[in-house]
């Protein structure tokens, strides 16, 4: 398979291979003045991958993104994204590319149905972009679609903001803080998009987030970047093996509540029940959240540079 798909009336696309990653960073470092902010940061994303960078504010998350975008020269290091070095990527390396940045401001005496039409246009050389009214739907601006941008709120806004990174259908989606400022119900629906995107077309998606249950809804693989280092790299439930092997056990009897910590939860129950049998209730099962495991590994060392942190804790994928 390559990135155009059967039937797409597309000569200039770029055909993307099917074997390797499709973001391959190694040693990546950016230096603003005289401020290290990425000192050596490598990761790979497989094809269909939905990943979540984590990381407190500053971390260099955006950086990350914008090189990998080729909006941003980087300090050092390799980057391959999508069989090319961003910054030469040309008009139809580009053209792979969604791209969601943290806020546009732009475009705002243009209609929404009309500017999603026009992209969509300049997108067909490369793509077969998405019908525009599917789209108006499936980011829930249906109501809206007639509206001039610089009426719209900011949570519609944002919506219109992901219909525009994924008009051209990408091979790749890049996603800085996409559901900031979007309500529970908007916020839902993104989620219902993104594994929409994921399962029927395949699409490798990177998103930055400080929800961490969106992460934990989202992501096939979080990674944790800290101190200008990926410090995590692994699943929510690998990380969450990292930072504590014992799961908590919950359950009460006549009226009262128990918890105990166990490696065997399995066991644990088991022999809660052939003890006590039918007297055991509420019973429930739980290891630690991302938020907890986030908080172990981002703030649970003191050091400032995170260097302890990567040493206890190192690389889901690697064990
Ligand atoms: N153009 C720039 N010039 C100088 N410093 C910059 C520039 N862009 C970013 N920085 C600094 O680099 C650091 C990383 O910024 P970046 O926006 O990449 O972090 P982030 O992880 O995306 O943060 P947030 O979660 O707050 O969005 C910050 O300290 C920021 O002030």
């Amino acid at each position: 398979m390559t990135g155009v798909r059967q039937g797409d009336p597309v000569s200039a696309a770029i055909p993307v291979p099917d074997t390797g990653p499709v973001i391959s960073v190694r040693d990546l470092q950016m230096r603003y003045g005289s401020v290290d902010v990425l000192k050596g940061v490598d990761f790979d994303i497989q094809r269909g991958e939905v990943i979540c960078l984590l990381g407190p504010n500053g971390a260099g998350k955006t950086t990350t993104i914008e090189i990998l975008e080729g909006f941003r020269m980087r300090s050092g290091g390799h980057v391959n994204v999508l069989g090319t070095d961003p910054a030469q990527g040309d008009e139809a390396w580009r053209a792979q590319l969604g791209i969601v940045l943290q806020s546009w401001r732009d475009h705002g005496k243009w209609r929404v149905r009309e500017l999603l039409a026009h992209l969509g246009r300049y997108a067909e050389p490369y793509r077969r972009p998405y019908d525009t009214q599917e789209l108006i739907d499936a980011v829930g601006l249906t109501e809206h679609a007639e509206k001039k941008i610089s009426s719209l709120s900011g949570g519609q806004r944002r919506r219109l903001d992901v219909a525009i990174g994924v008009v051209g259908r990408p091979e790749l989606l890049f996603l800085d803080e996409p559901t900031a400022g979007l309500d529970p119900h908007a916020r839902r629906e993104f989620h219902d998009l993104v594994h929409r995107l994921s399962d029927l077309d395949e699409t490798t998606i990177l998103l930055t987030t400080h929800d961490l249950d969106e992460a934990e809804k989202l992501a096939d693989r979080i990674l944790i970047l800290a101190g200008g280092r990926i410090v995590a790299d692994g699943s929510a439930d690998q990380l969450a093996r990292q930072v504590s092997r014992d799961a908590q056990v919950r359950w009460s009897r006549g009226g009262e509540s128990f918890v105990h910590a166990t490696e065997d939860a399995t066991g644990f129950v088991r022999q809660l029940f052939a003890e006590h049998g039918e007297e055991i209730a509420d019973l429930e099962v739980r290891l630690a959240s991302l938020e907890d495991t986030y908080m172990a590994i981002v703030h649970g060392d003191k050091s400032p540079d995170h260097e302890s942190a990567i040493a206890r804790f190192g690389k889901a994928q690697q064990q």
